[in-house]
This record gives structure tokens, sequence and C-alpha cells, in this order.
């Protein structure tokens, strides 16, 4: 993680003279505690400003990642042209409307262009992205066109699946519903065989 007062979003650095430590984070989360009718000062919720700071510190570090440090140069020149596709990734992200978690999978599929992608970075570019607070359209869009970025590909698909929180625990909590979101560019926007084999491989179990 950069040190606090970079905040990065798709690679781009901005300064942050706002972000706070995480001493400062915690008090804020103390005012919440008391302004919610608690007692941050008994047994149980002692620790509890300090973990929850860090902890949310931890779900948007997304934000201090640049994309160049991430991928560490883990990018192999090769003449395959056919699809890579990594499936079922794990997906962590918090709703930018209620601060809720979103819980799914994601699936990455690119056409390389000469160079394929250390694998393991694929995963860290959807948590780059996904650890943050987002909606889950964007967080898709942003994680296509940074494997783009990188990659250079001929094209990039994403799909997510996810459940929001905040659709399940309060609001109209609905149970079953989940939300799909793709983004196809290049040959997977121009071509649609090309994007239907995605599709079917991706319905595979
Ligand atoms: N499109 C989209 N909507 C989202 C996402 N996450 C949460 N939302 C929705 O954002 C909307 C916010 O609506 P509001 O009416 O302002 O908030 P609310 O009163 O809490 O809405 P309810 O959830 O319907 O109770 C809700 O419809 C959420 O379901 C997301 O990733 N994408
Ligand atoms: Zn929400």
């Amino acid at each position: 993680m950069k040190p606090l007062g970079q905040i990065t979003r798709d690679g781009a650095a901005n300064a942050s003279p706002r972000l706070m430590s995480v001493e400062a984070l915690a008090e804020h989360y103390r005012a919440m505690l008391t302004g919610l009718g608690e007692n941050p000062e008994r047994e149980g919720l002692k620790g509890t400003p300090l973990r929850a700071a860090k902890a949310m510190q931890y779900l948007t570090q997304g934000y201090h990642q640049s994309l160049d440090e991430l991928v560490n140069g883990a990018l192999f020149a090769s003449s395959s042209d056919e699809m890579v596709l990594v499936k079922d990734i794990e997906l962590y992200s918090l709703c930018e409307h209620h601060l809720l978690p979103i819980i799914g999978k994601c699936h990455v599929a690119y056409l390389p262009n000469g160079k394929v992608l250390g694998l393991s970075k694929v995963a860290r570019i959807v948590d780059m992205f996904a650890r943050r607070l987002q909606i889950q359209e964007s967080m898709t869009r942003e994680i296509a066109q940074a494997i783009m970025d990188v990659t250079q590909a001929r094209g990039v698909a994403v799909v997510a699946e996810a459940r929001h929180m905040c659709m399940m625990m309060r609001g109209v909590e609905k149970q079953n519903s989940s939300m799909v979101t793709s983004v196809m560019l290049g040959a997977f926007r121009e071509d649609a065989r090309t994007r239907s084999e995605f599709m079917e491989l991706i319905r595979r179990g």
C-alpha cells in the first residue's frame, strides 16, 4: 500500500490532503457509536473504533494502488493469440450508496496481442477496483479498462455477478436476486463469435 496522502484512481495520482490517519478515522467511528446510542467505553467496544477504521482502510486500499506497481513487470512475451479466461475470481466490494458489502465473482478474459499477464495480476487488478466505494457498473468498466491498458490486448471482456447487502439486509430485502454487469472491449464488442465463446466458457460449471 502506498503512503497515505495519495489517492490513485485508474492509475492517476491526485493529492488528497484530507486523507486521515487511522487514529483520526477511529475518532469518527467512536462518534458514530455514540450517535447510535452505544457506549464506546464499554468492554466489548473499547477497541472497536480503531479496528473498524483499520478494516475500512483495508477495504478501500484500492484507492492507493497503482497499476504499474501492482503488475510489477509480470507481462510475458507470447505468440499465443487465443483467449485467456480467468473465471470465478471472488469479489468483495462496498456499495458507495450505503457502505454495505457487495459480494460476488468476476470473470475476466482477454485476447493477447504479443504479451500475456501474470495470472495472479488479473485477480489483483480485480481487487484494486473492488476495494473502493463502488457501484458495480463502474467497477466492471474500470477492471476491463485496466486489463486493456496493461495488456494492450485485442479485446477484453469482464462479467461481474454479485449480491448487494444493501438489497438483502435492508431496503427491499430480496435474498435471491443478483446483479450481472458486463463490459466488452475491442474484439469482444465487435465480434459476436468471440463474445459467445466467452459467454459459453463462463456458463460451463
Ligand atoms: N445501479 C446500481 N445501483 C446500486 C448499486 N448498489 C446499490 N445500488 C442502488 O442504489 C440505489 C440508491 O437509492 P436511494 O433511493 O437513494 O436509496 P435507498 O432509499 O436506500 O433505496 P432502497 O435501497 O431502495 O431502500 C438503490 O436502488 C440501490 O439498490 C450498484 O452497484 N449499481
Ligand atoms: Zn447500496
